[in-house]
């Protein structure tokens, strides 16, 4: 079978070397000639994956027409807000007998307050019952170590949360699956606003309570909003939920936890964003699920702290004080104490 991976950032990479090392035709597509060039030459991505040796069975190439010639499998793992411009670069050339299009992108696209499943669907509705998701507590560099890994793959038809299930898993790489999409998605995303929080925290210099209280109450927050957004509320006491939350609220390899803990210790966004070549989703996706709370009524005072010191100026010392002077309230809402 021959898979194309559209992304070659670290994530993207990591995912390609893991299927080219089971054995597959996989084609990596880079955004840019000269870094496609420069993983070719050295059998190593040394701008997003330095240090991992790459199967010289795996293809690169910024041609978008190569990578997808033939391919039966597309994933797509470029940040967020570069995925429908990578679509419509894409649409034309993907093949007719393609069996599945995943998505590895953890984010919603800030202007339409789209899922990846969505802005998949919208610009190539042909594909729509192909889709599935990636996602789940899995830093790259772990994964391109062959740490012991588990994920979880969504799709709504079987066949296809199957097909993709057996094509990822390894024996250092388990893959689950399930069939709530919306949850898998949703939970991916927002987990790195709390990532961001649970920074801001450290670099405060608060301890392992306050990061502990925030994984929690995040994901209260996430729970509610997936809940009025049509997910299931299972999905986020999973791998693709609690997980990945505690994964990046606590791993220092969390991007959106550093980009938290600079900002904590007094750095300004501008200056920590310009400093990274990475991208640290969350930024984005605070503005989004601000939106999209606001557009639900939904209350998320966390993710409401971070957006104001993200795009509001404000210090994060303030948004701690003014977190912790909220009205004392129940634990769990009313409509949870029947569930
Ligand atoms: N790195 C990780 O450990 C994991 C990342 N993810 C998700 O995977 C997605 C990709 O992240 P990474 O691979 O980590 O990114 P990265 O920061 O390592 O690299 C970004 C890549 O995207 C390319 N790019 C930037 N803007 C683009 C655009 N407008 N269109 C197309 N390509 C563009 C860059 O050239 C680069 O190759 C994100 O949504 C991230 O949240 C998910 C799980 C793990
Ligand atoms: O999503 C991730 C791991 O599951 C990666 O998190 P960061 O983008 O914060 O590094």
């Amino acid at each position: 079978m021959k898979i194309a991976v559209l992304g070659a950032g670290s994530w993207g990479t990591a995912l390609a070397r893991l299927l080219a090392r089971k054995g597959l035709s996989v084609v990596l597509w880079a955004r840019r000639d000269n870094l496609a060039q420069e993983i070719i030459i050295r059998r190593e991505n040394p701008v997003y994956l330095p240090g991992i040796r790459l199967p010289e069975t795996l293809k690169v190439t910024a041609h978008m027409d190569q990578a997808l010639s033939g391919v039966e499998v597309i994933v797509l793992v470029v940040p967020s807000h570069g995925l429908r411009e990578t679509l419509r670069i894409a649409r034309d050339m993907i093949p007719k007998g393609l069996r599945a299009v995943v998505s590895a992108t953890k984010g919603i696209e800030t202007e339409t307050l789209k899922r990846m499943s969505q802005v998949i669907e919208e610009e190539v509705p042909d594909l729509a019952a192909r889709v599935g998701v990636l996602s789940g507590p899995s830093f790259a560099t772990e994964v391109a170590q062959e740490v012991p890994t588990a994920v979880t793959v969504a799709a709504h038809l079987p066949e296809v949360a199957g097909l993709l299930q057996e094509l990822f898993h390894t024996p250092f790489f388990r893959v689950y699956t399930t069939n709530d999409v919306v949850g898998v998605e949703l939970a991916g995303a927002l987990k790195n606003v709390m990532a961001i929080a649970a920074g801001i925290a450290e670099g405060l210099g608060f301890g392992t309570n306050t990061r502990a209280a925030l994984i929690t109450r995040g994901l209260a927050e996430i729970s509610r909003l997936g809940l009025v957004l049509g997910a299931n509320p299972l999905t986020f006491a999973g791998l693709a939920g609690l997980g990945d939350l505690v994964l990046t609220c606590t791993g220092t390899l969390s991007r959106n936890r550093q980009v938290g803990l600079r900002l904590g210790r007094g750095e300004s966004l501008e200056a920590i964003l310009a400093s990274m070549k990475m991208v640290a989703e969350g930024v984005r996706t605070t503005k989004a699920a601000y939106r999209l709370a606001k557009a639900q009524a939904v209350e998320l005072p966390i993710t409401e702290k971070v957006y104001e010191i993200l795009y509001q100026g404000k210090a994060p010392a303030q948004a701690v004080r003014e977190l912790l002077s909220r009205e004392p309230k129940p634990e769990m809402p009313h409509y949870m104490e029947t569930m």
